[in-house]
C-alpha cells in the first residue's frame, strides 16, 4: 500500500523514514510528509541510532488491538465501516490501541546533549502550569528534588516560535523537527480524529474543529523528547520502581512512538498494570479526559504509567517521543450532544473524570475549563519519589482493600491505582 521514497532524518532527535502514499485528495486522506532535506550544507552529520535490544521477558504484556489508519481511505465502504467498528470495540476495551500505517516510520534517533548554559536558560518551569522548555533530570519541579533520571525537551507555541528556547544543538534540525510535528498533528492526528468522530457519529471533523486546538505545530498542545536514563538503587527504592505515576492525559488523543525498551504499562480490566509490548513502526495511542467527557464516557481515558523495563533491559536508556493534542482552552467539556451514539444510547456514567465532571454540573458547579484542567496538574504534580506524598493518609487510599492515588484538583476528584 505505502511506497517508501525519501529517507528523512529528525536528526538531533531522532530519524525517520516518510512513506508517502499513492493517494491523498481526500479530506482525511494522509498527505505527503515533505520533510526538509537532511543532508542541507551546515547540518551536523549524526550517526546511525543503534536501537536497544527487545525484552525477552514475555509475562506481564498487554495484548492490544491495533489500527491501520490506510484503510480510512479505502474506495471500499465495507472496509471503513469495519475499520469504525474495530476502533469503537477497541477504545470500549482497552481505551487504547496501536496506529500502523499512519504515514511515518520510526527508526533511528539521536539524542543530543544540550550545553550546560541551554539547560540552565531554557529550564522548565512546571509550576506555571506548562512543561515548556527542558526538564532537569532531579524530578518534575523547577528546583532540583531526587533523581529521577528522566530528561525531556518539551515544544510549546513559545518553543515553535522563538528559536532561542531551543537547545542550540537542535537548531540546524527545526525545519525537520517542525515538519515532522505539523505532519504528526495536522496528517495523522486529524485522520485519528476523523476515526474517533466516526465512532460517535459526528460529522468527519467535528473533533478536529470544535475540540483540537490549532495553530503552530502542536496547538496549545506540546511535543515531548525524553530519555530515561537507568536510575540509582536509591531513587529505585524510594519510587518502587515507579517513573510516573498512573495517570490519565488530560488533552484529547496522545501519540507515542512505539519503543524497544518497554516501560510503559497500561491498567487493565482485571485491575493489573500491563506493559505495552513493542510494536516496531506503531504509534500507541492514548485516549485523553477530554475526549472521554466529549464522548460522554463512551471513551475512557487510558490509565498508564511508566515503571521500570524488565530485568534485561534495566541498564538501557530509552527514549519516549511523544505529542500531546490538546483541546481549545478556553472550553468547558460536555458531551457531545450531537452525537447520534450519545442521542441512542446516552452517556455512560459509571466512572473516571467523566462521571466527576458530570456531578459537578449536576450540583450548578462549574467544571473547570480545558486549561485550568491541564495546568493545575502540571503546576501540582508530585514526584513518584516523593515518600512523604505517596503513603496512606496522604496522597494514597485504600478502595476496596486496594491501594489508590488519590488527588483533587479544583474540587475534582481523580483517584487511580498505584
Ligand atoms: O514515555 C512514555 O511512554 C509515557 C509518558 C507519559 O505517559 C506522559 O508523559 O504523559
Ligand atoms: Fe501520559
Amino acid at each position: 500500500m505505502y511506497k517508501p521514497k525519501n529517507g528523512v532524518s529528525i536528526r538531533g532527535l531522532h530519524s525517520i523514514s516518510s512513506f508517502v502514499r499513492p493517494k491523498s485528495n481526500t479530506m482525511s486522506s494522509a498527505a505527503l510528509l515533505c520533510t526538509p532535506p537532511a543532508d542541507l550544507p551546515g547540518k551536523p552529520v549524526v550517526p546511525e541510532w543503534v536501537p536497544p535490544p527487545v525484552t525477552q521477558q514475555k509475562e506481564g504484556f498487554a495484548e492490544l488491538t491495533s489500527i491501520d489508519l490506510s484503510l480510512l481511505d479505502s474506495d471500499d465502504p465495507a472496509i471503513v465501516d469495519d475499520l469504525v467498528k474495530q476502533v469503537k470495540y477497541a477504545i470500549r476495551e482497552d481505551g487504547f490501541l496501536f496506529l500502523e500505517n499512519y504515514g511515518v516510520s520510526l527508526e533511528q534517533y539521536m539524542y543530543n546533549n544540550i550545553s550546560e548554559q541551554d539547560k540552565q536558560d531554557l529550564l522548565f518551569h512546571p509550576e506555571t502550569g506548562v512543561w515548556s522548555g527542558y526538564k532537569h533530570p532531579y524530578g518534575f519541579k523547577r528546583q532540583r528534588g531526587t533523581p529521577d533520571g528522566i530528561e525531556q525537551f518539551n515544544w510549546y507555541k513559545s518553543e515553535w516560535e522563538d528559536i532561542n528556547r531551543v537547545p542550540k544543538c537542535l537548531h540546524p534540525f527545526m525545519d525537520e523537527i517542525e515538519a515532522f510535528c505539523n505532519y504528526l498533528t495536522k496528517s495523522v492526528n486529524r485522520r485519528l480524529l476523523t476515526l474517533l468522530s466516526r465512532v460517535l457519529e459526528l460529522p468527519d471533523d467535528f473533533l478536529w474543529d470544535k475540540v483540537q486546538s490549532h495553530g503552530s505545530p502542536t496547538g496549545e498542545g506540546y511535543f515531548r523528547h525524553a530519555l530515561f536514563r537507568p536510575v540509582q538503587k536509591k531513587t529505585d527504592e524510594a519510587s518502587k520502581g515507579l517513573r510516573m505515576h498512573g495517570h490519565t492525559d488530560f488533552g484529547l488523543t496522545t501519540l507515542l512512538f512505539s519503543v524497544p525498551i518497554s516501560c510503559l504499562q497500561i491498567w487493565g480490566r482485571d485491575e493489573r498494570w500491563y506493559y505495552v509490548p513493542y510494536k516496531p513502526g506503531a504509534l500507541v495511542i492514548n485516549i485523553g479526559d477530554t475526549l472521554e467527557i466529549v464522548s460522554g464516557g463512551h471513551f475512557k481515558a487510558t490509565r498508564h504509567r511508566v515503571f521500570k523495563p524488565p530485568a534485561d533491559q534495566l541498564h538501557e536508556e530509552r527514549l519516549s517521543l511523544v505529542l500531546f493534542n490538546s483541546s481549545i482552552g478556553d472550553l468547558r467539556m460536555t458531551p457531545a450532544q450531537e452525537s447520534a451514539l450519545i442521542q441512542r444510547e446516552g452517556c455512560v456514567d459509571d466512572q473516571g473524570v467523566y462521571k466527576e465532571f458530570k456531578n459537578r454540573t449536576a450540583q450548578g458547579s462549574l467544571v473547570p475549563t480545558n486549561r485550568e484542567w491541564r495546568e493545575i496538574q502540571i503546576s501540582t504534580v508530585t514526584d513518584p519519589t516523593d515518600t512523604n506524598r505517596n503513603r496512606l493518609g496522604a496522597d494514597q487510599v485504600l478502595i476496596d482493600g486496594k491501594l489508590m492515588h488519590q488527588r483533587e484538583y479544583m474540587g475534582v476528584k481523580v483517584v487511580l491505582p498505584v
